[in-house]
């Protein structure tokens, strides 16, 4: 194992799996993130190249096409620049991005409209969140090994082909030089992810992602971490996201990140990376089905852990016991504000 720049590990997943399992939960508790090496064995490279063809499609199909496919409550659909601010008390504007979601597919087909441009293409989408899911399944499996509960992650997840916030987005960045924002504008606002964990898959030479390290500094996130220059495919970057965090009551670290333009002062670059150009995105985030109950996880290092700052009002000190359904909904009325006030 060795580590990158923002201090993120890399792990291969095809090493001794009991040792791999403590390394993915030292990485959950430490950082939040965690490189998963990519040699093709989980997610091919030429799935991951298909992948981003697909969303160039996708989201340069006609205008019209895409607004008829708008987001809905259901969190599916699409979110033009703007429509989404993910870090409301921060930023004037929304997100400097365009994103489509799509829930679980059933037999191969999309269940939410889809833009006529891409309807031939409807199963290779579902075979890249079928080859996710496969990865989303193994990582949680060795998260509950290494926290010796087993199965208890993997199985309160994709029980049945729907019924649970799963969402596979495609993310479209436009280059910087096509928008008119400021210097306190930013790309995606800063924040953690709702799910259980997130794939995140980014191409190479496009900078942006920083993390929110533990002194409060932002740390830049490499698409290629040294030592994985040679691999067939970029590490998959995977996130812990809210829910795990709150199942594991805050030993999971779901860490605060986002996606800045190259004029934000404090950043420093990374080598070999730009952000000129259109930049594209594609994550996978995993949700446990809705019905699943956020209990604490009946593990010995759980029970041992001390969240920091347990003060009134803080989530986990309440530990109310909540589905995974109530949770997502919690978190998405926070985003998207009056999408889900019309509709109540
Ligand atoms: O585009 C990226 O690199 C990150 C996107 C992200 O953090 C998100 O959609 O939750
Ligand atoms: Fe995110």
């Amino acid at each position: 194992m060795t580590t990158s720049s923002a201090n993120i590990p890399i792990i291969d997943l095809s090493g001794p799996q009991k040792e791999v399992a403590k390394q993915l939960v030292d990485a959950a508790a430490e950082h939040g993130f965690i490189y998963i090496k990519n040699l093709g064995d989980d997610i091919p490279a030429a799935s991951v190249d298909e992948a981003f063809a697909l969303s160039k499609k996708l989201l340069g199909a006609p205008v019209e096409e895409k607004q008829a496919c708008s987001i809905q409550t259901n969190n599916r659909g699409w979110t033009s620049m703007h429509a989404e601010t993910l870090d409301p008390q921060n930023q004037k504007v929304g997100d400097f991005k365009e994103a489509f979601n799509f829930g679980e597919f059933i037999d191969n087909k999309a269940q939410q409209p889809i833009p006529p441009t891409i309807a031939d293409d409807e199963a290779r989408f579902s075979a890249f969140a079928n080859l996710c899911r496969a990865l989303c399944l193994k990582i949680l499996t060795l998260l509950g090994q290494g926290l010796e509960v087993n199965d208890f992650f993997s199985s309160a997840h994709f029980k049945s082909p729907s019924g649970s916030g799963t969402i596979l987005r495609f993310l479209r960045y436009p280059p910087p030089s096509s928008t008119s924002h400021t210097a306190d504008d930013i790309r995606a606002g800063a924040h953690s992810d709702y799910g259980s964990i997130t794939l995140l898959f980014r191409l190479k030479g496009q900078a942006g992602l920083e993390i929110l390290k533990k002194d409060g500094t932002w740390a830049p996130v490499p698409v290629v971490p040294p030592g994985t220059e040679n691999d067939p495919s970029p590490p998959i970057l995977i996130n812990i996201g809210d829910l795990l965090s709150y199942w594991t009551n805050g030993l999971f670290r779901s860490t605060v990140h986002r996606v800045v333009f190259p004029t934000n002062g404090e950043h420093t670059s990374v080598e070999g990376e730009t952000s000129s150009e259109a930049r594209y995105s594609i994550a996978f985030f995993c949700h446990p089905m809705d019905d699943a109950l956020l209990e604490l996880v009946p593990s010995e290092r759980v029970r041992n852990f001390v969240p920091e700052g347990v003060v009134a009002g803080n989530p986990f000190a309440e530990r109310k016991v909540l589905t995974a359904g109530e949770h997502l909904l919690m978190r998405l009325k926070e985003s998207y504000g009056t999408l889900y006030d019309e509709k109540e």
